[in-house]
């Protein structure tokens, strides 16, 4: 095969033909290189500096999981002590997604003028203030000021801290180094239902304890990063050339860096004739190569949410009372067990992504995660068809005008919110059922009848909201571990992990702040509308709609996703060179861009782009 890309730019214009063999012998070359870098790095020892970098940085990624996860148990003591309507709960959660979203994109800004060092520096900042507002609070004005201002440090952090780890570890560690973010913020979500649950026998004043904590992890980034380097590139894109060397020199533990600092300005050099002319985004839009990076970047961050990873996990809880736990203190240390086996199959993920790549990770995740999800939903199909009817009607007058009382079986009574189920047991038989309409201080009861105060096991009496008593439940609960048992390793991590390494360095800062920002926006997105679509479809229904999805994420991961495991930062952006859904047709791409007289000669005009 010969392709043929045209030096429009250099000083006497040539045709330079490169055919299938040279770009084999390139790709032999490429490999032993890279085998050569890694026999090269074990043999200089562990990179110790780079794993303290990676730890103090990845603290940004626990901030983002603690936040983000505490907030569940915290709402349970907040709506009772400060009377929130349902209005205010939504808004104190969603408040936090929805600044992260749109910091992170202005975070693309901040990051190319001030460096990743000042912005994480900033996150860990504002983090510390949010923490603090969190945790004095004595309003729900306040409050929401408090959720708001954690959001915005979130979303710095989380385009920010991948980037820096990028760019500041070896090419044979940096999947593992960015992976290990997520590590942080699946730990960060498990640290957060242990404190939930631990300071939920806490009536009083234990949402406190619960918001406010997260203001340690949030000062020790800060005063660690006072005496921590800027990434080298960056300081290298600035013209600090002197700095770049040293804070190089000293990340590699006093190692010979010069082949490293040559290649990376080289590429600096490289990039500022092909960069353009114009505002980063518009420059990366006409772009194809980096382009085409963020249209995978962004369907990687789109797919993972899509997949429905946080309504699984917010909906762990009701999946655990289906499967026969009645008790509400038992519900919550269930909940952390779900987060606590996230954060271990996201080690997995860890372990796994410099020995099979990304691009393999990514498939075998999204594959699984499509069938897991495809089990949960059979799991709910099959509840949904044996379904309790309701045999009771109670003659309580305050039941008149209820809607609840409309209802003749379980299943469409528990998609109400304003509903619950009441029941009685007869072996394993439910007998005497009713829909009532729940409490709303407390759905943990009905507002009316026998079930007023709760499940009460002795009287045989049992309170089911927001669920069914099944005997499919184990179907279910398996679907919930096969989910997390595959997305947790791959689809967790690898959009941020791939994010941070798929854009030439001009573009990277831009490229990270929208892929992080769609990430964010469909997060609101997917976590607002499920209610809805349970409504609309049943759980089974949107359960077998984000299977679906995932199959389609799956399509899009074969086309597009390009291996990028052991390649430099600076070798990456020949890796989309070729069409958009060719990307993933190999390891190496057989047409690759080549650089003549320090010119990038690839553009719209060389390939067409399928797109
Ligand atoms: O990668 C993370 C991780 O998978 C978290 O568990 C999830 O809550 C986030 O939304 C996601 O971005």
């Amino acid at each position: 095969m010969e392709e043929l890309i045209v030096d429009r730019r250099g000083e006497d214009e040539r045709s330079l033909i490169k055919t299938s063999s040279d770009v084999q012998a390139r790709d032999r070359e490429h490999d032993s290189s890279t085998s050569t870098r890694q026999t090269r790095s074990v043999q200089r020892g562990s990179p110790c500096f780079v794993y303290t970098l990676a730890f103090f940085s990845a603290l940004g990624g626990f901030l983002f999981g603690y936040d983000t996860g505490v907030v569940s148990g915290a709402m349970l003591l907040l709506k009772r002590e400060m009377n929130l309507s349902s209005l205010w709960q939504e808004l104190l959660v969603s408040i936090t997604v929805g600044a992260a979203a749109v910091s992170s994109l202005a975070g693309g800004y901040l990051n190319g003028l001030y460096g990743r060092r000042v912005c994480i520096l900033l996150a860990s900042f504002i983090f510390s203030a949010g923490g603090i507002i969190l945790s004095v609070a004595h309003n729900k004005e306040v409050l929401l000021c408090g959720r708001l201002t954690v959001g915005l440090g979130i979303g710095i952090a989380s385009m920010t801290v991948t980037v820096y780890i990028a760019e500041v570890s070896p090419s044979e560690l940096r999947g593992q180094l960015v992976t290990i973010n997520t590590l942080f913020i699946t730990g960060g979500q498990f640290v957060a239902s242990v404190v939930d649950g631990a300071f939920s026998y806490l009536p009083h004043d234990g949402w406190r304890y619960m918001l406010g904590l997260s203001v340690v992890p949030a000062a020790l980034q800060f005063l660690g990063f006072l005496f921590l380097p800027e990434s080298p590139r960056w300081l290298l894109q600035k013209g600090d050339t002197q700095n770049a060397r040293l804070v190089l020199s000293r990340i590699r533990c006093g190692d010979n860096v010069d082949e490293e600092y040559e290649s990376i300005r080289r590429s600096i050099e490289e990039e500022k004739i092909d960069a353009g002319e114009g505002p980063v985004l518009w420059r990366i839009l006409t772009f194809a190569p980096a382009r085409r990076a963020l249209i995978v970047g962004c369907g990687l961050q789109m797919f993972q949410q899509l997949a429905g990873i946080n309504t699984v996990m917010y909906y762990s809880a009701t999946i655990l009372q289906m499967s026969g736990v009645q008790d509400d203190q038992m519900a919550i240390w269930l909940a952390s067990a779900t987060a606590f086996t996230n954060f271990l199959f996201t080690l997995l993920g860890v372990w796994l992504v410099e020995k099979v790549g990304r691009r393999k990770l990514t498939l075998g995740s999204i594959l699984g995660t499509a069938v897991s999800l495809m089990v949960l939903a059979a799991g709910f199909l099959l509840s949904a068809q044996a379904s309790p009817p309701v045999t009771f009607h109670p003659n309580d007058p305050s039941l008149h005008n209820s809607t609840c009382i409309t209802y003749g079986f379980c299943e469409s009574c528990m998609l109400n919110p304003d509903c619950g189920f009441c029941y009685g047991k007869n072996g394993t038989a439910v007998v005497e059922s009713s829909c009532i309409p729940v409490d709303t201080a407390n759905t943990e009861a009905a507002a009316v009848g026998r079930c007023s105060n709760g499940t009460q096991e002795s009287a045989g009496v049992f309170w089911a909201y927001n669920y069914c008593p099944t005997s499919y439940s184990w179907i279910v609960l398996l679907g919930l571990v096969l989910y997390l048992a595959f997305f947790a390793p791959g689809m967790g991590p690898m959009p941020w992990t791939v994010n941070s390494e798929i854009y030439p360095l001009w573009a990277r800062s831009t490229g990270n702040a929208c892929s992080a920002g769609f990430n964010w926006i469909c997060n609101v997105l997917v976590s607002l509308t499920f209610l809805h679509v349970a409504q609309y479809l049943t759980y089974y229904g949107a359960f077998f709609l984000y299977s679906g999805l995932a199959l389609l994420g799956f399509v899009f991961v074969v086309g597009c996703l390009p291996e990028t495991k052991g390649l430099r930062l600076e070798e990456i952006e020949s890796v989309f060179g070729r069409q958009l859904c060719s990307c993933g047709a190999g390891g190496t791409p057989s047409v690759q861009y080549i650089r003549v007289n320090g010119g990038n000669y690839g553009s719209d005009e060389d390939l067409t782009d399928d797109e």
